[in-house]
Formats: C-alpha cells, sequence, structure tokens
C-alpha cells in the first residue's frame, strides 16, 4: 500500500518535479532546481504518493476562475503535474491521488477542476468529460488577404520582450474574455514559462482600442538556422489573447503584415474560429486537427448549473450519477429561471462525466444520447439541447 501525503517542502517538490518528469519520458527538460521550485507550486496543493520513504507518484494544482456560460466565473481547480514511476503503474496510484485531490478539491469550496490529457482513456473514471475542445491551423501568407470588410478595432504595436511577460498577465488579468470555458491564468504558470525562456528570437505584440491593451499575440520562427535564406519560412502563434473577435481580426491584420514569413501556425483556437471568414481566399487557411482541449470535472454540481445561464424553452429534470462524489448524485430541475433539487428519477439520467461534456456548451445532450451515454427520450432532449446550447464554442485558451 502507498501513501498519499501533502508534499511541502521544496526537496519534496522538486523530487514530485522528477516523478511527473521521469513519468511522461519526453518533456523538454526545465532547469527546476531546489531554489525555484516553490514558485512553480501553489502551497499545499501538490500531492505524493510514497512507496515506503520513495515518492513514486504525484499529482498538483493551482485555483483560479473558469468562465461559465452567461459569463460568470466559478472556483477552478487546474489540475497538472500528474504522473507515476513507471516501476509503479497498474496499482491503483494514480487512482488515489486523484480521488484525494478531487475530495480535497470539492471541501474547499471549488467549484469545477480542469486538466489537459496525455491520453484520453485516463481521467474519465473519475469524472472527467471533455468540455472544450481546439483546432489547429495554418495560414498561407501569399494567399492570404484580409477581406476590405474587417474593420479596424484598434492599434497594434511590437512591445520588448524583456519585462513583457508581466503585461501579457496583466492585459488577461484585465480583459477576461467572456468566452465559456476561458480560464484565468496562474501565477506559477507565468512562472514555469519565466523558466523556459530562452534567448532564441520572439516576438510580442500589443493591441490597444482607446488607448487601452486589451490583447496580445506572442510569436516565433519555427526554425531560425534556416531563416536567411529559407524557402519556407515558418511562424508559429505561442500565445494569444484576444477578449473579442474585433481584436482578433487586428492581431490577424498585424501577423499578415510580417514580411518574409510564409506560413503562419495557430496551435489551438476555438473551434468556431473566425479565421477562414476574415480572408477573401478560405483556403489561405487551413483548419488542420481539433483536439479536445479541456478535461473538466464538476465538483459541486449544483452550483455549477446554478452558475451559468440557459437559453429560453420548458425546464428539464436531470438525473446525476457520480461515485467519486456522492453529494452530487441526485435529481436537479433546470430552466431558465435557475436550479432546485428535486426528488425522484428525471426526464434525462447522465452521468456526471457527460455532465460535464454539455456544462458548457461543447456538446449536444443529442449526440451524448446517439452514443448512449444519455438515457432520455426525444423530447427532453430536445428541451435540454435549448436550454444548454450557447451561441460561441467554449475555448480556454492556455495549455496547463
Ligand atoms: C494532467 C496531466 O498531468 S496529464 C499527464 C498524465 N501522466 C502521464 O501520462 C505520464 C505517464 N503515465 C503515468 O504516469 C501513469 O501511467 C498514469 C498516471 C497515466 C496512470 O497511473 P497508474 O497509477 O498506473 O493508474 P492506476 O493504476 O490508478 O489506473 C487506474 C485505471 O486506469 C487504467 N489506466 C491508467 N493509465 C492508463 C493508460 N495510460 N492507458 C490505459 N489505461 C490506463 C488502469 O488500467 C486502471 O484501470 P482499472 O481501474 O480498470 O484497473
Amino acid at each position: 500500500m502507498v501513501e498519499i501525503r501533502v508534499l511541502r517542502t521544496p526537496d519534496e517538490l522538486l523530487a514530485s518535479q522528477q516523478v511527473f518528469r521521469a513519468a511522461m519520458v519526453g518533456l523538454p527538460s526545465l532547469p527546476v532546481t531546489r531554489d525555484v521550485v516553490s514558485t512553480l507550486r501553489e502551497p499545499g496543493l501538490t500531492y505524493g504518493a510514497y512507496d515506503g520513504s520513495t515518492l513514486v507518484g504525484t499529482t498538483d494544482g493551482g485555483v483560479g476562475a473558469l468562465t461559465l456560460p452567461g459569463g460568470a466565473a466559478v472556483s477552478h481547480l487546474a489540475v497538472t503535474h500528474v504522473g507515476v514511476l513507471p516501476t509503479h503503474t497498474r496499482r491503483g496510484i494514480v487512482s488515489a491521488l486523484l480521488r484525494r485531490q478531487l475530495r480535497d478539491a470539492r471541501d474547499a469550496g471549488h467549484v469545477v477542476a480542469t486538466l489537459r490529457a496525455s491520453e484520453a482513456v485516463i481521467y474519465g473514471r473519475y469524472g472527467y468529460g471533455v468540455a472544450t475542445s481546439s483546432v489547429r491551423a495554418e495560414v498561407i501568407t501569399a494567399r492570404a488577404r484580409l477581406r476590405d470588410g474587417v474593420a479596424t478595432s484598434g492599434t497594434t504595436r511590437l512591445v520588448d520582450r524583456e519585462g513583457s511577460l508581466d503585461r501579457q498577465a496583466a492585459i488577461l488579468d484585465e480583459n477576461p474574455s467572456a468566452r465559456p470555458g476561458f480560464v484565468s491564468r496562474l501565477s506559477i504558470w507565468w512562472a514555469a514559462h519565466r523558466l523556459r525562456e530562452d534567448d532564441k528570437p520572439v516576438w510580442v505584440a500589443v493591441h490597444s482600442t482607446d488607448g487601452r491593451d486589451d490583447g496580445y499575440v506572442r510569436y516565433r520562427p519555427t526554425d531560425p538556422s534556416q531563416w536567411w535564406s529559407g524557402a519556407d519560412r515558418r511562424v508559429v502563434v505561442e500565445d494569444l489573447h484576444a477578449p473579442t473577435d474585433a481584436v482578433f481580426a487586428d492581431l490577424l491584420r498585424f501577423l499578415l503584415r510580417l514580411d518574409l514569413v510564409d506560413r503562419i501556425t495557430f496551435p489551438a483556437l476555438p473551434v468556431d474560429t473566425v479565421l477562414p471568414l476574415l480572408v477573401h481566399d478560405r483556403r489561405a487557411v487551413r483548419l488542420q486537427s481539433t483536439s479536445d482541449e479541456t478535461w473538466l470535472r464538476i465538483l459541486d454540481i449544483h452550483a455549477a448549473l446554478a452558475a451559468r445561464t440557459y437559453g429560453s424553452g420548458s425546464p428539464v429534470t436531470v438525473t446525476v450519477d457520480d461515485d467519486e462524489l456522492p453529494e452530487n448524485a441526485g435529481t436537479v430541475e433546470v430552466g431558465p429561471d435557475g436550479v432546485r433539487r428535486v426528488d425522484g428519477p428525471g426526464a434525462v439520467r447522465v452521468h456526471v462525466r457527460e455532465l460535464a461534456a454539455v456544462l458548457l456548451g461543447g456538446t449536444s445532450w443529442r449526440a451524448l444520447a446517439t452514443a448512449g451515454l444519455v438515457t432520455a427520450d426525444a423530447d427532453a432532449l430536445a428541451a435540454a439541447d435549448a436550454l444548454f446550447a450557447t451561441d460561441r464554442a467554449p475555448f480556454a485558451g492556455v495549455g496547463f
């Protein structure tokens, strides 16, 4: 049997970092030392599994906010650094760690937990479901001309990279996106980003509307060694924050003005991105692949459902199954006027994992029913879809 403990000292946190990296095998190296490791972890949120005196598994988190449909933000545990040493896998160690983490997060009052999954088969058993997706896009700049009707909403300027991370963090904090699924960025993530900085070229452009900074794009060439005479010069957008489509259009306008660049890659955009519509030749934009982005675990079903808004229509009763956090289980009535607990079986029956998939509007109830993941009749499904549908695809816009 392993023992699960909260890790606190720099040596324990460093050991957790090493266990995670050994489990992940192929991550780029990161100069984490005893001196800096505490800046990368929030106190009391790193867990370790011990086999005797040896740390063999770990999980970690940070607390921020996640935006629900309608714009309300709820308390959010961002789960990361999950790993078990290869010598100790398939003995239930990560299950013990993740269950303890979920229980503590619920008891601490967090409404949702989310993570990015290294594999799709790991987290569903703990109640995590895919709540947002992203699309990778590539722009062939020679063919990409912005449509004449795309209005300019502000100005875009290059800023010095020195100190610009603080500027980026402030812009994000001051201009959160109203898109469902948006998550606030944590200081531990910016600290990790600082640690990863190198002397390779990277550029930052900041957008302002009426003199107020409200968005930015950070981009870098993919292969500087081939830049001088390269025939296929590529730039990758490392990070982009555009709280509105108008800001996004201006940042795209800026990127399309870069000389020498043949292709621009956006590794992750919302699946309903306006990008192809903004250019005359929509095949200048290749939407290459979609990926699951946010795996979401609802920790407090009543709080999560009550904090979002709904479309019009009749209320629907939903019975939720949740073995891991049994206080969540039961029936709720959800309608345009709110959410309340009711007795008896609901018109729809769903596991908490599938409720996570519809919470932000990223999946329809009808699609879940087609996959056999919801039990309901056609009228109840239609009513639930009318309530839960959102006008924008949910998107977080950050990996962690
Ligand atoms: C948010 C993040 O940090 S994502 C990064 C996750 N970490 C990694 O991918 C690193 C490499 N992998 C690992 O460290 C480990 O294999 C982990 C963390 C994925 C799983 O840890 P384990 O301690 O082996 O998991 P545990 O023994 O608790 O498994 C629970 C169940 O999940 C299944 N399972 C776990 N991992 C996998 C997997 N990668 N593929 C298929 N099934 C899996 C187990 O078979 C078991 O199934 P069962 O309940 O039907 O018996």
